[in-house]
């Protein structure tokens, strides 16, 4: 039995009329390393967006600890994908990673000396801390991806959703980030990820689901990543049964 510390019961998402997530559950235990993998498409952004609130859902319910997201909200942080962030915002680097103190400090408050020093320890933390004057718009695909890191790191978390952060970054990046990982892990928080490099799944994460518009296998990686999952994840014909049977 999973101790659940995030639920998600019954969600199903549509876009327009489409169902693009069937009747979701998962049982996600705290302190965990999770992965989402699915072919594209199978719904993996959909899914963090929805536990996010950034997405309505038709119908279901997901719980933090057995509360709603409103409640736990600045406890949640989110690094979203590279590619839907305008990178030619005028902004320097510092700037975007104090972004990430605003939960504490409120955005009418100061930011105090201590949140400046957090963003300049989260920087340090993923090697950006000679880039801090640096315009966001200047750097390149793998420091904005260390940026965006730094700035979910100063909210001190305790639960990290991050949607394809190894996306377009050198393997000394990804090192980095997977040591991270590890370290928010070490701290009991959770972090959950969509990943795309099923090669990797179990060198770094210690949980997965497996998803195609419908949820295939989650839990232990060493326990449901088998053979047989991945293939019933990257075959199709979930799609097709699923429209079949709903008339969609
Ligand atoms: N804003 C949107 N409006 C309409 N359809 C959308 C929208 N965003 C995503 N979709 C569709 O919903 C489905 C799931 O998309 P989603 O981005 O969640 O998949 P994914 O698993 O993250 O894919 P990828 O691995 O390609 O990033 C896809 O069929 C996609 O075309």
């Amino acid at each position: 039995m999973v101790k659940e510390y995030i639920k998600v019961e019954d969600v199903t998402v549509s876009y327009d009329l489409r169902p693009v997530l069937w009747d979701i559950d998962l049982k996600i235990p705290q302190g965990v390393l999770m992965a989402i993998v699915g072919p594209n498409g199978a719904g993996k952004s959909t899914l963090i967006k929805t536990m996010l609130k950034l997405l309505k859902p038709v119908s279901g319910t997901i719980t933090f600890d057995g509360k709603p997201y409103k409640e736990v909200q600045k406890q949640i942080a989110y690094v979203p994908q590279r590619g839907s962030v305008d990178w030619d915002f005028p902004t320097n680097v510092l700037d975007v990673v104090l972004m990430g103190r605003y939960g504490h400090a409120g955005w009418f408050k100061k930011i105090s000396k201590e949140d400046k020093n957090k963003a300049l320890l989260a920087l340090e933390k993923v090697g950006m801390e000679n880039y801090k004057d640096r315009q966001i718009s200047e750097l390149s695909g793998g420091q904005q991806q260390r940026v965006f890191l730094a700035r979910a790191l100063v909210q001190d978390a305790d639960i990290y959703f991050m949607d394809e952060p190894f996306q377009g970054v050198d393997i000394k990046t990804e090192r980095a980030i997977v040591a991270l990982l590890k370290e928010l892990k070490k701290e009991n928080k959770t972090v959950i990820v969509v990943h795309h490099d099923l090669e990797t799944v179990k060198e770094y994460f210690d949980w997965v689901t497996m998803i195609n518009m419908k949820v295939i296998a989650s839990g232990k990686v060493a326990e449901v990543f088998t053979d047989e999952n991945i293939k019933n994840t990257y075959q199709n014909n979930q799609l097709t049964d699923i429209k079949e049977k709903h008339h969609v």
